[in-house]
């Protein structure tokens, strides 16, 4: 997987650059991504991917479609290394440790770094049991510390309100949107420091989509979110920073009101004037 030579490299220049013009400190970037390449057997999907993701802050991906947006979110919680055939080359810092190291317990890491899936994935259990799921899986079964978590995080959730009376009935009962939150609520209990969502509102409908859209905007105030979208006008709502992605590659990354209003990349104004994708 990672050589000692792609470990011990000097920091990429490029690195230096998109740090610089995202114009935050070192202590603010959560997420740094150094020279990523990622092979699905012979095929390339990811390539040379340098960014800094800053801390407390919604990052969109957009691009068109195959373009690598998923497979690189899949990296960050090393949800590839359950993909037959991956090889990946470069590195990935979270809180400035490599997660790509052998001594990184990546259970530990995808405590941290949660992830939603485009599709709502509820337990077929009760709401209340989805939401102690990972706390039980850490052994903690104090009806009082459960009855709490779930309640804060179905609030944190935005979904407490609508569930609080049923709590015990099957959370497959729930609607999509519902279904969702729920799900956010699951990552939430155990207080990730990172959220990752894949299109996490494509499945849903318009007014779910605004409520999965206001809660992202909650949310970043407690983590740091990177969301894949395909969807430009929700990258324009919900993130504050935006990268264009284009055949494996990053093609331009920077806070989204200048990506959207003055890319400096011809194929970014492209691709966001709808020219192609
Ligand atoms: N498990 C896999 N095995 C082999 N190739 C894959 C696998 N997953 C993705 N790919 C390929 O990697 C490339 C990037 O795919 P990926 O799903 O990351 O793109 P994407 O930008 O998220 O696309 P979409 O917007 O359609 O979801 C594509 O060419 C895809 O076919």
């Amino acid at each position: 997987m990672m050589s000692e030579q792609t470990k011990t490299h000097a920091i990429d220049p490029h690195l230096v650059e998109r740090r610089e013009a995202l114009n935050i400190d070192r202590e603010d970037i959560c997420l740094e991504v150094q020279g990523l390449d990622l092979y699905y057997g012979q095929s390339q999907a990811l390539k040379q991917i340098s960014m800094a993701i800053p801390r407390n802050r919604v990052t969109a991906y957009i691009g068109p479609s195959g373009c690598g947006k998923s497979t690189l979110l899949r990296c960050f919680n090393r949800m590839n290394d359950l993909v037959d055939g991956v090889r990946i080359e470069g590195s990935i810092r979270l809180d400035g440790e490599d997660i790509y190291a052998r001594s990184t317990n990546v259970a530990d890491l995808r405590r941290r770094v949660g992830m939603v899936f485009q599709k709502p994935n509820p337990f077929p259990k009760s709401i209340y049991e989805n939401v102690a799921y990972g706390l039980r899986l850490q052994g903690i079964n104090s009806r009082r510390t459960l009855d709490e978590v779930v309640e804060k995080s179905l609030r944190g959730a935005a979904l407490w309100d609508e569930v609080k009376d049923r709590l015990h009935e099957s959370a497959m009962g729930l609607s999509g949107g519902q279904q969702q939150r729920l799900v956010i609520a699951r990552a939430i209990a155990i207080e990730p420091e990172v959220m990752l969502l894949d299109e996490p509102a494509s499945a849903l409908d318009p007014i779910s989509t605004l409520k999965i859209e206001e809660l992202i905007y909650e949310l970043k105030s407690k983590y740091t979110i990177v969301i894949v979208t395909h969807n430009m006008q929700q990258a324009a709502r919900v993130s504050d920073y935006t990268a264009f992605m284009y055949l494996g590659e990053l093609i331009e990354f920077g806070d989204t009101n200048t990506i959207f209003t003055n890319p400096t990349q011809k194929m970014t104004e492209d691709y966001i004037t709808g020219r192609y994708g």
